[in-house]
């Protein structure tokens, strides 16, 4: 099922140098050796198809070298042995082109099984990671991951294995060869090889790492770039933002080329240098002086100088590829390194008090909670300035305290509404009892036992929620009421889609339940909200915590959310943020909160009597709509 509209919570995009919320996070990265366990079999079979394809390919090497200079011995040529070799060399093909078949058959269904394998698992660890997590990353670095770091295990498992066997076995057999030959020539046939190695240290320079790293970088930056455009897409063009966009773009862009320009002057000066002293000019040269030398002595026949010619250049071809080989296990492993980053993040523990069936009073006990600022390294640094607000204080270094010391309890069977100026910290004290963060300090409670302790399926079945940010899957909408009860009866979705007063509207729908969002149908603002509460009241977990929307503000859903409220179980612990002065009149409680603390909490008459804060909001709030008095008191 494909996500369609926005969403349910969803973590808030960290933007370049912006705040991270603090989660434990254990990294035990998995060994890449562990993680290719599985396909150790194919991947043995495989190495031993390419090794055997290079020995068979020295056949037809050694059989042309041998006839080359069989023919130009003095002499008539044995016809006998130039039978032979014709036919060894024929028959090292076969053999040859039977293995590289078959290499690369297995080569290409190993290296499909293990990128999706690869997806699957990361697929999966992206469902297990606590959510908070996915604030600390940006979405367009872990679509690289996901996409491209995944592809780049390609040449890894496809070519490179055999690649390496030819680079070191056919040089080597052909060396054994020569030496056999004439080893004088051997040694001179090996100086444009010494040559080409002696650039290998320069390629490897802690300067190279490091233009390899921005390299890296520069590449993430700017898928994160595109995918931050394209999710902003109807932002973007709502206040003409193309502009900017672009111009966000064009700087990654810019960055990036001047990076490239960097990475390429760092590889290709060393591979330049290497590539000339491998080049089949200099090579020929080489052995045709040193050959030239040797048969002027008459120290060499000419017919054997062939060996040289043929295999020398084969000597140092092997040696390029090992040169691209290199540079595809250098890829592979950094791209293997990432994935391995996100496959080692360790979900919370998941330890597994039972909770009690009923009577699930919530308690915040001293909870104080930090965003915490990380900050890019390089010239990006942002500061973390412009979060700060006059009520608000950076306690410690790059950590922004955004809830300072809560003490609240909501008691089953009541409905309690927290309000508060904008900024105060109401939606992040709710995103605590879903453990989208854990508090830096103190505790939430739930029937009595910390949250940290109940594992996330029976935190999930305890607590439902209904965010302002509603996300509808691309799936029916009876499965988008029942995600979580998946096998709940139709009369129970029914009943559900009912008491959230969006059942009327489904049945206007031409599959009714059936109808797939975002296929067959799109739904309003209003209306996903109301999706989303028949999703959470058919859930029927005794804690309800309901981020009211200002798209509540549509009577209808305004309706249905009181109208569930008020028929909800009688020891149900409702939580709700509330924008609107009903809620806040029908609410048994209300808490007050600012600047991340408590300031008031009583009951609506309570509070208005009291004429603080609260009773000052009330007002402005009045005055700016319509409402009515809180139960039991007229407001003054
Ligand atoms: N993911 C985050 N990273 C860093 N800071 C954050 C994050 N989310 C919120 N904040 C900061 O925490 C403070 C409280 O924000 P919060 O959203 O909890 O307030 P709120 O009372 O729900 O506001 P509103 O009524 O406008 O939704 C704000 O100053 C905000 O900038």
């Amino acid at each position: 099922m494909a996500a369609v509209a926005s969403a349910e919570p969803k973590p808030p995009e960290a933007a370049l140098g912006a705040p991270r919320a603090p989660l434990p996070e254990r990294v035990a990265k998995p060994a890449l050796t562990s993680l290719l366990r599985p396909y150790a079999g194919r991947f043995a079979a495989l190495v031993a198809l390419q090794v055997l394809g290079a020995l068979a390919g020295l056949a037809p090497l050694l059989a042309v070298v041998e006839l080359a200079r069989t023919l130009l011995a003095p002499g008539p040529p044995d016809s006998g042995h130039v039978q032979n070799f014709v036919l060894l060399g024929a028959a090292g093909l076969f053999v040859r082109l039977v293995c590289t078949g078959a290499s690369s058959g297995i080569g290409h269904v190993l290296d499909g099984s293990v990128q999706l394998a690869f997806r699957r698992q990361l697929a999966a660890q992206l469902g297990r990671v606590p959510i908070g997590w996915f604030s600390r990353r940006r979405t367009g670095e872990l679509a690289k991951v996901v996409g491209e770091d995944v592809g780049a295990v390609h040449p890894f498992i496809a070519h490179t294995p055999g690649e390496l066997v030819s680079a070191f076995l056919v040089p080597l057999a052909s060396l054994v060869y020569l030496f056999a030959v004439d080893w004088r020539l051997t040694l001179v046939t090996l100086i444009p090889i010494v040559l080409a190695l002696a650039f290998v240290p320069l390629m490897m320079t802690p300067a190279r790492t490091r233009e390899q790293a921005d390299f890296d970088a520069g590449t993430a930056r700017i898928s994160h770039t595109v995918v931050e455009f394209v999710e902003g897409i109807s932002v973007v063009k709502t206040f003409s933002g193309e502009g900017r966009a672009h111009a966000a773009f064009r700087s990654a862009a810019d960055d990036f080329v001047a990076t490239f320009v960097r990475w390429v002057r760092g590889v290709s000066r060393p591979a330049a240098a290497m590539q000339f002293a491998l080049s089949p000019p200099f090579v020929l040269l080489t052995v045709l002086t040193g050959g030239a030398v040797l048969i002027t002595g008459g120290s060499l026949a000419p017919a054997d100088l062939v060996p040289f010619l043929l295999l020398g250049l084969g000597l140092t071809a092997p040696l390029a590829a090992l040169g691209h080989g290199f540079d595809d296990l250098r890829t592979a492993r950094r791209a293997v390194g990432r994935i391995r980053d996100v496959l080692g993040t360790e979900p919370l523990p998941e330890p597994q008090r039972p909770l009690a069936p009923r009577g699930h009073r919530v308690e915040l006990r001293d909870v104080r909670f930090s965003y915490e600022y990380e900050y890019e390294s390089g010239d990006e640094h942002e500061s973390g300035d412009e979060h700060e607000n006059g009520d608000e204080h950076e306690s410690g270094d790059g950590a922004h305290e955004v809830l300072r010391g809560i003490d609240l309890t909501l008691e089953p069977g009541t409905v309690t509404a927290l309000v508060g100026p904008s900024g105060s910290g109401k939606s992040t004290l709710v995103q605590l009892l879903p453990r989208f963060f854990d508090p830096t300090h103190g505790s939430v409670r739930v029937g009595g036992v910390d949250l940290r302790e109940i594992a996330a399926r029976d935190l999930y079945r305890t607590v439902s929620f209904v965010f302002q940010d509603v996300r509808l899957l691309r799936a029916s909408l009876a499965d988008n009421i029942a995600l979580a009860v998946p096998h709940a009866d139709r009369a129970d979705v029914v009943r559900a889609a009912k008491l959230a007063h969006i059942h009327e509207r489904i049945r206007q729908l031409p599959r009714g339940y059936d109808t797939v969002i975002g296929e067959d149908a799109h739904l309003s603002g209003g209306e996903a909200q109301r999706i989303a509460l028949a999703r959470a009241l058919l859930a029927d977990a005794p804690v309800l915590v309901l981020d009211e929307a200002t798209a509540f503000a549509d009577p209808q859903t305004e309706q249905a959310v009181r109208h569930a409220l008020s028929t909800l179980g009688a020891d149900r612990t409702v939580l709700v943020i509330a924008h609107r002065l009903e809620t806040v009149a029908d609410a048994d409680t209300v808490v007050m909160l600012d600047g991340g603390r408590i300031v008031e909490s009583g009951s609506p008459a309570q509070l208005l009597a009291a004429e603080g804060q609260f009773a000052a909001f009330w007002r402005d709030h009045r005055s700016a709509g319509t409402t009515r008095a809180p139960r039991g008191d007229e407001p003054r």
